[in-house]
């Protein structure tokens, strides 16, 4: 299984990027044994600034093929730690890939958003998107380890 986080935007040497580089690599070595496979950023970018659309372009011909598609949306829905894992778990279980996507400042384009087989809300209040790869980055990590039974997660 391959998980990918595919967003808009080049992230440069910053502690968002050093965050999102330990959870990534942490959550790769504890995924190999548990069939999550490898974890990866893919980014695009909007050189000539077009807009959401020619975004969602970019976005579209990056996404792996057959891969579930999860949007990280403000609207979409709010679920626990528990209950995101079990969406991995499931996901791995039907071998199937799954690409997270996280938009530019304008969000996702509706035609993408349509698309997603899933859409993941971090609270109605709007987040920073590198904020949100960094915390997107942590959840993956999270939901690898209560997978593994590990006591990292607590409730
Ligand atoms: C600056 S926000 C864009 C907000 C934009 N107004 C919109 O309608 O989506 C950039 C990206 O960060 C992510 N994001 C921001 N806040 C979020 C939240 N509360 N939950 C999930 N994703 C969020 C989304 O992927 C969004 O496209």
């Amino acid at each position: 299984m391959k998980v990918t986080v595919l967003a808009v935007g080049r992230l440069r040497k910053s502690p968002e990027l050093t965050l999102i580089t330990d959870y990534l690599d942490r959550f790769n070595k504890a995924g190999r044994s548990l069939g999550l496979g490898s974890a990866s950023v893919v980014e695009v970018e909007d050189k000539r600034n077009l807009g959401m659309a020619e975004e969602a372009k970019l976005l579209e011909r990056a996404i792996p093929e057959g891969a579930a598609i999860v949007t990280l949306d403000e609207r979409g829905q709010v679920i626990s730690s528990p209950d995101f894992a079990e969406k991995l778990g499931g996901w791995r279980d039907q071998a199937r890939d799954v690409c997270f996507i996280i938009g530019g400042a304008d969000g996702i384009d509706p035609s993408l958003r349509q698309r997603a087989d899933f859409s993941i809300s971090f609270g109605k209040m709007v987040w920073p998107h590198m904020l949100v790869r960094v915390m997107l980055a942590e959840q993956i990590y999270r939901a690898g380890q209560i997978l593994a039974g590990t006591p990292y997660h607590r409730v």
